[in-house]
């Protein structure tokens, strides 16, 4: 018998087709939340699950008790609970390395906006307010030969250094939970403590995963570090940063801008401060959304999914379940 397995959201019609090819499956096709009891009369069924950004923790898991493999289209998994899903001998997959270079991408976006003002000046333009004589109120920073810290030093990390590197005559520094030989060697990044990369970059980027170690990594203290100057650029995850001493210090200008494409909630909240600051720019969490690569992504979470449930090794185990 084919095992069976529920996708919880739209997907590509070339990933449902080669999903059908060997499972018996369901789809909530649609973009409105799926009822309670749609969800949970599939869980009692489904040996798999194909999800992005669903959270799989104890209580999920009990109400699915065939459950043998999850599917993220994302490379992120904190949405993870890797005890839980360890205690019930379920696999999870992620789709690393298809987005790299598109999320690198994205972060450039992020920099340069926010050095040029580019949102703030675009909006200038289309209010009426450029006139003659307009001048250092229009002034921005350099990116090109200016230093840029990145926090996280992956493989989407390796990316946007080689942007920074061979694109923009950027200084690379990093740092990261072990030294990165190959991102020294081609892009001369080198390697600082948290502290000295926070204190010597104009750009500080955060790439990391969300883990219990990473959690509000960046806080009051960090951005007190940082130059008066700073930019800083958040692409991993809303909790990696406490948003509360995030907009403290853009408010008393302890750093100068911030390109945010992750908050802490997801949509934010309207009346959050950091939506009338015009010295940030803001985005919906679009770090790996074209539509290329997210074709890519749900291909891989497809055979990711597939090979789990028919009992063989999917390339993309997430390390701590593998
Ligand atoms: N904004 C968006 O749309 C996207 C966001 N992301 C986020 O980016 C993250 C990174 O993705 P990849 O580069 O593929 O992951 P990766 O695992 O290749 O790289 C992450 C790096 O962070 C480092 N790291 C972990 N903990 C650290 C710590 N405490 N201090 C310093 N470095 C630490 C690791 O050593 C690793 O080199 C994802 O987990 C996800 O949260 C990923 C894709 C799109
Ligand atoms: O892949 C991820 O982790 C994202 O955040 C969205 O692509």
């Amino acid at each position: 018998m084919k095992p069976y397995v529920f996708i919880d959201r739209p997907i590509p019609a070339e990933a449902e087709a080669y999903i059908a090819e060997h499972c018996a499956y369901s789809i909530w096709d649609r973009k409105d939340p799926i009822p309670p009891d749609v969800l949970q009369e599939e869980l009692s069924q489904a040996n798999g699950l194909l999800t992005s950004g669903r959270k799989i923790d104890s209580s999920f898991l009990e109400a699915a008790p065939r459950l043998r493999a999850v599917s993220t289209i994302s490379v992120g998994y904190n949405h993870f609970d890797i005890t839980a899903m360890k205690a019930r001998g379920v696999i999870g997959t992620n789709t690393p390395d298809v987005l790299n270079e598109t999320v690198a991408d994205l972060v450039f976006a992020l920099i340069l906006s926010s050095a040029r003002r580019t949102p703030e000046l675009d909006r200038y333009v289309k209010d009426g307010l450029w006139k003659p004589g307009d001048n250092e109120n229009l002034f921005g920073i350099d990116v090109h030969h200016s230093s840029l810290g990145i926090i996280g030093m992956g493989r989407i990390g390796e990316a946007i250094a080689r942007r920074a590197k061979f694109g923009f005559s950027m200084e690379v520094s990093y740092c990261n939970r072990s030294r990165r030989e190959h991102a020294e060697q081609q892009y001369g990044a080198v390697y600082m403590t948290l502290e000295e990369l926070l204190r010597t970059s104009d750009f500080v980027l955060l790439m990391t995963p969300l883990t219990p170690e990473t959690a509000r990594l960046i806080g009051r203290d960090q951005f007190r570090m940082m130059k008066k100057t700073a930019i800083f650029i958040n692409a991993s995850r809303g909790q990696t940063v406490d948003e509360t001493a995030l907009i403290e210090a853009l408010q008393e200008g302890t750093i100068r801008a911030a390109g945010l494409d992750v908050f802490d909630r997801e949509p934010i909240d309207p009346d959050s401060p950091l939506l009338r600051m015009p010295n940030v720019v803001t985005l919906p969490h679009i770090g790996s959304a074209t539509a290329r690569t997210r074709y890519e992504m749900a291909m891989l979470a497809a055979r990711n999914l597939v090979l789990a449930v028919t009992g063989q090794t999917p390339p993309n185990v997430v390390a701590e379940l593998s």
